[in-house]
């Protein structure tokens, strides 16, 4: 993603060469501001106040935790994994990321661990960029194939929350197809749900699409049913923090609706998946995914800029309301209509997982 002319992935090695550059996410879209990661207590902070989200991105910072960690104590491969492991219960790719990290380093002899944490690290995020790069261009032969099928007029896309550039090291998941399918010319415009609480889509996703010139209208999280009826969704994409090996998928609070509103209009429902968000070990994913709950200042409160330039935070509900605050929920695989993976699209069923991940599901 170029961001004022300058290609950049959202977390990176610094300068010095040991350090980690992240983009702070709680300052978009107002400010676009990185801060540096030194410690293992700095990124489990970063993941855990959300300065990095996204289940991809995660990942990554927490791989890249793992190497801070070994730097100051090459023995603390099990502190490291505990405390990552504790700051988001419900994105996959935080413990796929940390198994990995832990199965690579935990046989080598201390004084080489650290800088194999960093190999590693880095090679979990080329490889995300990699995998990403390759949904888009399989989703975007979907969007090609709606826009033949009404010349002359845009593909009108919905999604939720941000699975853009943001949520991952790079190109992002369910934004990836609509950046490839842009770039290739198609007419296009997205639907982007605000997704309270914490307003992923109208801050990050927006602002995405915005920075890379892709035509977009923010709607509240209760719009899209009515577009639905009305004929202005063509299809709906959005990404996932597990996939069940059955194919449920849990995603950011609010996506399970989009999905019943979208198969009562008879309208496709894809969700992005990159590999390592499949969670081999569970079928059931309503019963099975812990569902993050975040505290209640997220709903009780708004922060924004004033006209003046300041940003403020303001209070939207009586005192002494009690709040709930559910970051995710899942949707059953029968309301997906297919799964956008880095090896094409698949059946959002265990059959479809595995003709496409067979020696993954083996390997775990
Ligand atoms: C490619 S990211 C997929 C998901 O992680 C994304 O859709 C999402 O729900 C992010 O939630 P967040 O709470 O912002 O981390």
């Amino acid at each position: 993603m170029r961001i004022d002319g300058k290609p950049y992935r959202t977390i990176w090695l610094a300068e010095d060469g040991w350090s980690v550059e992240i983009i702070d996410q709680t300052r978009l879209p107002h400010d676009f501001a990185t801060t540096r990661l030194t410690t293992l207590d700095e990124a489990a902070h970063a993941i855990a106040a959300m300065l990095v989200r996204g289940a991809p991105l995660i990942g990554a910072t927490a791989a890249y935790g793992m190497a801070l960690a070994l730097r100051q104590d090459p023995d603390g491969i099990d502190r490291a994994y505990d405390t990552l492991l504790a700051t988001r219960p419900t994105a996959i790719n935080l413990r796929w990321a940390l198994d990995r990290m832990r199965r690579r380093l935990s046989s080598l002899p201390t004084g080489e661990r650290a800088e194999a944490a960093y190999i590693e690290a880095a090679a979990v995020c080329d490889e995300d960029v990699g995998i990403n790069e390759a949904i888009g261009s399989h989703g975007a032969a979907l969007i090609r194939r709606i826009a033949e099928a009404k010349p002359g007029q845009p593909v009108n896309i919905l999604t939720h929350c941000n699975a853009g550039w943001l949520a991952t090291v790079d190109w992002g998941t369910a934004l990836a197809p609509i950046y490839k399918a842009f770039e290739d010319g198609i007419d296009l415009h997205v639907w982007v749900d605000e997704t309270r609480p914490r307003n992923q889509g109208a801050s990050l996703t927006a602002w995405e699409l915005n920075s890379h010139g892709v035509p977009h209208t923010i709607i509240v999280d209760n719009v899209g049913g009515h577009l639905m009826q009305h004929g202005q969704v063509d299809l709906c994409i959005t990404g996932t923090d597990r996939t069940t090996a059955r194919g449920d998928v849990c995603n950011k609070i609010g996506t399970y609706l989009k999905a019943l509103a979208a198969f009562d209009n008879g309208i496709p429902f894809y969700v992005a998946l990159p590999s390592p968000t499949i969670d081999w070990t569970i079928a059931d994913g309503v019963r099975e995914i812990p569902i993050e709950q975040r505290e209640g200042a997220e709903v009780s409160a708004l922060t924004g800029r004033t006209a003046d330039g300041r940003i403020e935070t303001v209070t939207v509900i009586p005192d002494g309301s009690p709040v709930a605050n559910y970051a995710f929920d899942v949707t059953p695989a029968r309301l997906v209509t297919g799964l956008i993976t880095e090896r094409g699209v698949c059946a959002a069923t265990s059959e479809g997982l595995l003709g496409l991940f067979q020696e993954k599901r083996a390997a775990e």
